[in-house]
């Protein structure tokens, strides 16, 4: 292996600037090093040929210095960006830039420093070369509103010791599928919900079958989901009407994420500018305040529930909450934090995973058939699938593997290097943030043949032939820091679509549009997917 070499120890660590909700790459206000320059600066002051520094892609000259890669000039980003709203393109405009200046290139924002990479196995290396702790972005913002309001991070924002502790207890309960096929009778009870709520949706309709949006209704079923694990509580999300306290919930995120931009320029502006121009850390605030009172009454009515039962002597069981609490392991605002962070997390990228993936069946009758045979043949037509029923479908595991590949939630992951680095040929200085762009190397063909088509079966097994991996499409992250909830949210859609299947055969309507992906915040479906659910029987 080794293109990556690690070269110098114990130097201050200068961070990029602000990114998005799991990193990537955004605009951001850059953290000087304690040197004084920014990692910009210190980036391309560092020349080339460190002594001492390995051999990346076996050049006989040395690595090359930060000044010497190719990427946009700084005027045309800003524009590409700010004047021509390529933050609702960031997953093409990775494409385009890997196209110009190949796959590995740097782009600056104003202050702002960024390398990208794009190349399958420069990311692996990257990834596989990462210490305990990985530091995905500079979470800077997300600090500052947690300082103000004395709140405390989560494993999102998290670093170091404090991320360490938090991950490490967090992850015995949620990591392993084992650990969450526990949650498959809730989340089955979630699903007999959504397909009341489809039958009625039906009933509504002018031809007795569509659903209109349904990135609407499974981002209440993902909601209802995630909540019921994290919460040990219903929210009523499928019902006629939404309680209030859900409702201000939604308002809240949507806030966080329409705001997406605005709370970008809010890391952006610097703290002497929100005087002149104070909307968008005005808001960005607003949101997280909304998004922690929901979760802390969530989370107080469970400790009161708690302590009830204790005060009546019985014998305290439930899921994560609860264990969260009798273990003692976290503080209370620790928990208030992570259930926030988790749930922030989870909610909109398994709607928008679901939404791709219902999509995706309608326009693919042939794979739908494939599908639908292989549940029956295996599950049987009315059978409710339990966790253990899952592997018995490889399919689909592979329609959610090849919906990913195709819409990944999170087009583009970061990480700031916490050591300098060779990479792709660049010495690449400690405290640098590098995007890593997987929704370019999932549409490279020499990663995946024939890139744009959909072809889950490209996921399956052949015969006893080992696992299909692939750095070109990680979705959920890879390594220490990758998704914790990446078992939940298998487990939710995987359940989800078998049962939807058991109960319709998903059908394009006339309405159907061929629906485009739009980066906001997050890889999204552009406009509402309307589809016809008709009854198997
Ligand atoms: C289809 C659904 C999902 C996708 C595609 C997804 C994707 C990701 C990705 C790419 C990361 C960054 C990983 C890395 O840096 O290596 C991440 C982190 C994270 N995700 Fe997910 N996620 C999903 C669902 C969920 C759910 C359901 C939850 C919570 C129940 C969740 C909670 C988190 C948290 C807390 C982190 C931060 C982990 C850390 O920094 O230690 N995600 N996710």
């Amino acid at each position: 292996m080794a293109l990556l070499a690690r070269i110098l120890k114990a130097r201050p660590s200068p961070a990029a600037g602000r990114t998005g909700l799991l990193g990537g790459w955004d605009a951001g206000q850059p953290r000087l090093a304690s040197s004084g320059l920014s990692a910009r600066a210190r980036a391309e002051d560092k020349g080339a040929g460190r002594p001492g520094a390995s051999q990346a892609g076996g050049r006989a000259e040395g690595p090359r210095s930060l000044a010497a890669m190719p990427g946009p000039r700084t005027l045309a980003n800003l524009v590409e960006f700010f004047g021509k709203d390529g933050f609702s393109r960031i997953h093409e405009i990775q494409q385009k830039h890997t196209r110009e200046y190949g796959k590995i290139f740097k782009s600056h924002f104003g202050p702002q420093f960024v390398v990208s990479v794009a190349d399958r196995d420069l990311v692996a290396q990257v990834l596989r070369a990462e210490g305990a702790s990985p530091q995905r972005a500079n979470m800077g913002s997300w600090q500052e509103y947690r300082d103000l309001r004395g709140r405390s991070t989560g494993l999102i924002s998290a670093e170091g010791e404090q991320w360490l502790k938090m991950r490490s207890v967090l992850r015995q309960r949620i990591l392993k599928p084992k650990d969450v096929a526990i949650f498959a009778g809730e989340i089955n009870q979630v699903i007999a919900d959504l397909i009341k709520r489809i039958y009625f949706l039906k009933s509504q309709a002018e031809d007795g079958d569509t659903v209109t949006n349904i990135n609407d209704l499974f981002f209440k079923y993902s909601m209802e989901g995630v909540a019921t694990i994290l919460y040990e509580s219903r929210l009523g999300c499928l019902g006629n009407s939404i309680p209030q306290l859900t409702a201000d919930y939604i308002e809240a995120l949507a806030l966080m994420f329409c705001t997406f931009k605005t709370s970008m320029y809010a890391g952006a502006i610097p703290r002497w500018l929100r005087l002149l121009i104070p909307k968008p850390w005005q808001e960005f605030c607003r949101s997280w305040d909304g998004l922690f009172e929901f979760s802390q009454i969530h989370v107080d009515n469970k400790l009161r529930d708690i302590r009830c039962q204790m005060e009546r002597g019985e014998r305290v069981r439930g899921g994560l909450l609860t264990y969260l609490f009798l273990s003692q392991e976290l503080t209370l605002e620790e928990i208030y934090a992570n259930m926030t962070e988790m749930l922030l997390a989870g909610v909109d990228t398994t709607s928008f995973t679901l939404s791709w993936a219902v999509y995706l069946l309608a326009r693919h009758p042939e794979v739908q058939q494939a599908l639908y045979r292989e549940i029956v043949r295996n599950l049987g037509e009315r059978h409710v699938p339990t966790a253990a029923d899952v592997p018995k479908v490889p399919l689909v595991r592979a329609l959610l593997k090849e919906t990913l590949r195709l819409f990944p939630v999170l087009p583009g992951n970061g990480r700031v290097t916490q050591e300098d680095l060779i990479v792709g040929g660049y010495l690449i200085p400690r405290g640098t943030q590098l995007a890593l762009c997987h929704y370019a190397t999932s549409y490279e063909d020499e990663n995946f043949p024939r890139a744009k088509e959909f072809r889950p079966e490209r996921w399956l097994r052949q015969g006893n032939l080992r696992r299909v991996d692939n750095f070109g499409s990680i979705p959920f992250g890879y390594g220490a820091r990758s998704c914790i909830g990446r078992r939940i949210a298998e487990l939710e859609i995987h359940l989800l679509v078998i049962q939807l299947l058991q109960h319709f055969e998903i059908k394009t309507s006339p309405w159907t549009k061929t629906v485009h992906a739009k980066t906001h915040g997050l890889l999204m479906p552009g406009e509402p997917i309307h589809v016809r659910f008709v009854n198997r029987k």
